[in-house]
């Protein structure tokens, strides 16, 4: 405890995990076990059994502990009067080192993130891994994007240099919030670590590098791999060759987008129920999941990468008896890289070996099934992607050869009982006594379970052989007892008293009558009879002893010849480990592609045109999961329309309606079909047209929940009507509101010049916003019915609604009747005083905003990032510099844009393409406000 003071240290005692002294005192109520203080000395203990380690992990974990397990080990060199065990601490596990912990969620990645920063140049180095999978990426970023570039990866701890733990105040606290993620340090040395073990034993396997990695992405890495090391106390673990993520690659989403999306959670309780990820994911596979939230975290802006998806979307979309079949073998194939890892770090078992082999062959049979097809529909994309998978017969008939898969059942049907058996226990109010044996514990041909078939070699079969000849002379000496002591059942068995034999006795005389005919009893099970089923004793029998002894011998050297071949299974799955994982990533790919020609199906999705301008064309658009809420209720969906962007077409589009009207429903569908669309995914909508997004900045109404069928405004009203008069027309007064609202459609559309859509409830900014080129107004409405009640237009129109119909909708969440009348009276009273003002934007002349600069600016900062996009990747340094500069300073230059601060309304995003009219923007921002 004193060498690991931040650790909780378990310390195993044969089958317990025990806690001592004061963590003890302190734990023992979080983990809700009982305190008891050892007999001699008083010592505060509390311990729970082996097998519910996860299960106590997890508590600790969740609350932010690391725990050090000090395991129990048999002490190999002990001599006589030596300790016959040893215990060291083995691991340290945190919340981004675990391997094979039952709680590992498999549709997630469970990254642990190293940052490293420059603080003269404000960058940061972002190093992340799954150490279950062995992914690994880097990438370099500015400071002013590290929560956006935090949320994207959501990793389950992170990792600093020391440094900042003691300086509270350092700027990179504004940036990682210390609620939500668990952040560890590492003395700041380690990562100035001029090699790191990574690169080391990626170029000692061949593996030569394509990309370059700068030095602060490099300082990352060597933080993140010491730490490892340390933890896993120099367990090697498999690394895969690092992934750089790229921004220019992908569309960035910043981290309120995100949230506000939905795109992988809900925003009313963040969880995965409610969420886009939710709605779409069909996938057969664990990896296969987790590859479609890391596609949707990060879709592409390669129109390469987007078309081949899409190719083969299309391909299992036209080819429904293909998909199906596919989809059956998929159900074979299991999570190939995490069960290599937990492999070759000697965790896994003959399970995973079998689920291994099972893989290897599914994966055969989608490559034949696909080839089948592919005769009779030749399609480019596919035959490529399947032209990548490898052989891995060699590996699949080793395995084949020396597993017993029947082992593996009766292993499953044992846990079963065992687990049963526990509960049953676990329900019992007081310990019981142990049963008396039963007779199918000695069926000794049954108990056995050997993982290894027995006719793997010669040798092997022939331990076999002998070991089943001593079984035939056990049961002869049974028989043989059995006869001399006049009973009708003896056990014989190997217990931690010896070899002995068990016999029932029915009466006490034939119990005395035994007793005398064997030689002698065990001194602390005197033969006495135990009433009611208790009756049995036990007796040591020298022929038994022999014989039971001659047993163990050859089942121990069967044990010795099972581990060998383990070891050398294990280093044929170590040495296959690259072709396993290039394997399962086509298999991934595969099964996300499948999973989404499904969706498409299901949902009458439509594949999208996509290409490198930059307009936004959707027609009849949908939400996927507001449509999916709605059709669970039999309501019907209003399709819209978007067209903004492209030449001289409309680019800003200022929507106003009713609350409940579908404002921000239409703001988010028209993001989540481009990011939909840029994942290689069809999308909801007759017909799409998408000019490749590269950044969606989105503000929707803070606790919104589409799924939940409540608008913004009809959230605030039930807080209001039930709960609290919080931040009702949140944020500001009206004259606020309005004058943030107008300087962010004026930033948008002056100089970001990105494709908007701003939803408002404040419609004086329709007038404000007239003269500007490219900008128009879209509204949605209610119409009143006959009887006083109205519905919503959820379809929108040109034009302008400055009806909020905001007393309706507080009428609907149950506001009092008499509060309600108070607020008619006073809106009509308000109505009567209100004058429109006609606004004359020459006030703006005021402040001298001279947009031909800013213009120059910011084309400035595109051109330098275009320059350094030419640079090749495997170019020279001085290249690879200058263009991470430039990206840097675009992404500080965005940052620095960011409006966040000062509103609710907010929006920017970054350029990308040479269009006149569009200089190099693209983006869609999204606001709303109420
Ligand atoms: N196109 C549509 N078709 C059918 N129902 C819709 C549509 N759009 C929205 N809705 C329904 O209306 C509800 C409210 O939509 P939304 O939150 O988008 O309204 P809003 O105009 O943004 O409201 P507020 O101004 O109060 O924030 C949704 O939860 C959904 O049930």
């Amino acid at each position: 405890m004193k060498k690991y003071p931040h650790c909780v240290v378990l310390t195993q005692v044969g089958f317990l995990w025990e806690l001592y002294f004061q963590q003890a005192t302190k734990f023992a109520p979080l983990l809700d076990i009982k305190l008891r203080k050892a007999k001699k000395d008083r010592i505060p203990i509390i311990g729970f059994p082996v097998h519910a380690l996860d299960k106590y992990l997890q508590i600790l974990l969740d609350e932010g502990h690391s725990v050090a397990l000090c395991a129990e080990t048999p002490n190999k060199n002990a001599e006589y009067g030596d300790l016959k065990y040893v215990r060291n601490v083995t691991r340290i596990i945190t919340p981004g080192t675990l391997i094979n912990e039952s709680f590992l969620d498999h549709n997630k990645n469970n990254f642990l993130l190293a940052i490293a920063l420059d603080e003269s140049l404000q960058s940061t180095g972002l190093s992340w891994i799954d150490i279950s999978t062995g992914e690994f990426f880097m990438q370099k970023s500015v400071l002013a994007a590290l929560s956006s570039d935090i949320s994207r990866i959501r990793p389950s701890e992170i990792l600093l240099s020391d440094v900042y733990s003691v300086y509270a105040e350092h700027k990179i606290w504004n940036y990682i919030d210390r609620e939500e993620y668990s952040v560890s340090f590492e003395p700041g040395n380690t990562f100035d670590a001029k090699t790191t073990s990574w690169e080391a034993d990626l170029k000692s396997e061949g593996i030569e590098f394509h990309e370059v990695f700068s030095p602060i992405e490099m300082k990352a890495s060597a933080g993140l791999f010491k730490y490892i090391e340390k933890n896993l106390f120099g367990r090697k673990i498999r690394v895969e060759h690092p992934i750089r993520v790229n921004p220019e690659d992908t569309m960035i989403i910043d981290a309120t987008a995100l949230s506000s999306l939905e795109i992988t959670a809900s925003m009313r309780d963040n969880r995965r129920k409610g969420s886009l990820l939710h709605a779409i994911q069909r996938t057969k596979t664990a990896s296969g999941s987790r590859i479609l939230n890391r596609w949707l975290r990060l879709p592409s802006t390669s129109l390469d990468v987007i078309t081949i998806r899409q190719d083969l979307v299309e391909y299992f979309y036209n080819n429904t008896h293909l998909t199906s079949d596919i989809r059956v073998f998929l159900e074979d194939c299991s999570d190939a890289q995490r069960m290599t890892q937990r492999l070759s770090l000697d965790y896994g078992g003959i399970e995973d070996y079998i689920k291994l082999k099972r893989t290897i062959k599914s994966t055969n049979e989608i490559e034949k099934r696909i080839r089948e097809e592919l005769l009779t529909t030749p399609n480019n994309s596919m035959e490529t992607i399947i032209d990548r998978l490898h052989s891995q017969d060699d590996l699949m008939s080793k395995i084949d050869g020396a597993f017993n898969e029947e082992a593996l059942i009766k292993m499953q049907e044992a846990n079963i009982e065992l687990n049963i058996q526990r509960k049953i226990n676990k329900n019992k109010s007081f310990p019981q006594a142990s049963p008396p044996p039963q007779d199918s514990f000695f069926d000794d041909k049954n108990t056995d379970n050997w993982y290894i078939k027995k006719n793997y070699s010669p040798a092997l079969k022939r331990l076999h052989v002998k070991l089943d000849s001593l079984y035939s002379d056990k049961v002869s000496l049974i028989e043989q007892l059995k006869k001399e002591l006049n009973v009708t059942k003896i056990l014989l068995s190997h217990t931690p008293h010896g070899f002995v034999g068990t016999v029932s006795c029915k009466e006490e005389n034939q119990f005395q009558k035994v007793s005398s005919l064997l030689p002698f009893s065990l001194s602390e099970l005197k033969p006495t009879f135990v009433k009611r089923d208790r009756r049995y004793a036990m007796y040591f029998i020298p022929q038994w002893n022999q014989l039971g002894g001659e047993i163990e011998d050859i089942k121990t050297e069967i044990r010795k010849f099972e581990n060998r071949v383990f070891a050398d299974l294990r280093s044929k799955v170590i040495q296959n480990w690259n072709l396993t994982v290039q394997n399962s990533c086509i298999v991934d790919e595969l099964d996300v592609t499948s999973s989404l020609a499904i969706l498409a199906k299901e949902m009458n999705f439509v594949r999208p045109s996509i290409n490198n301008g930059t307009s936004l064309k959707i027609i009849g658009g949908r939400h996927p999961i507001v449509e999916t809420s709605l059709k669970e209720k039999n309501i019907f969906y209003s399709k819209n329309d978007c067209h903004i962007g492209g030449d001289d077409k409309e680019r800003v589009w200022l929507i106003t309606g009713p609350n409940m009207g579908g404002k921000s429903t239409f703001l988010r569908q028209n993001a989540v079909i481009s990011v939909l669309a840029q994942i290689g995914s069809f999308v909801p909508a007759d017909y799409a047209e998408i000019g490749i997004v590269d950044q969606i900045f989105s503000r929707v109404g803070a606790s919104d929940s589409l799924f939940q069928n409540q608008s913004t405004f009809m959230v605030e009203m039930i807080e209001t009507a039930h709960v609290i008069m919080d931040e009702v027309g949140r944020g500001t007064t009206t004259l606020d509101g309005i004058a943030i609202s107008f300087a962010s459609l004026y930033h948008l559309h002056y100089q970001n010049r990105c494709r908007t859509l701003f939803a408002t409830h404040f419609h004086e900014l329709s007038e404000m916003i007239r003269d500007f080129e490219n900008a128009a107004c879209y509204c949605t409405g209610v119409k009143s019915n006959e009887d006083g009640s109205f519905h919503y237009m959820h379809q929108l129109k040109k034009g302008v609604n400055r009806n909020s119909c905001a007393l309706k909708v507080a009428q609907l969440a149950g506001m009092p009747s008499s509060v309600l009348k108070v607020a008619e009276h006073t809106l009509k009273y308000l109505e009567q005083q209100y004058k429109p003002t006609v606004i004359n934007m020459d006030f703006l002349k005021e402040l001298e905003i001279d947009n031909k600069n800013d213009k120059t600016d910011s084309d400035e900062t595109m051109t330098e990032k275009k320059k350094a996009n030419k640079s090749d990747k495997t170019d020279n340094d001085e290249k690879v510099t200058k263009k991470k500069k430039a990206t840097a300073k675009s992404q500080q230059k965005l940052a620095d844009d960011d409006l966040s601060s000062r509103s609710n309304i907010k929006s920017t995003a970054s350029s990308r393409k040479k269009l006149k009219s569009l200089p190099s923007s693209l983006g869609i921002a999204i606001s709303a406000t109420i």
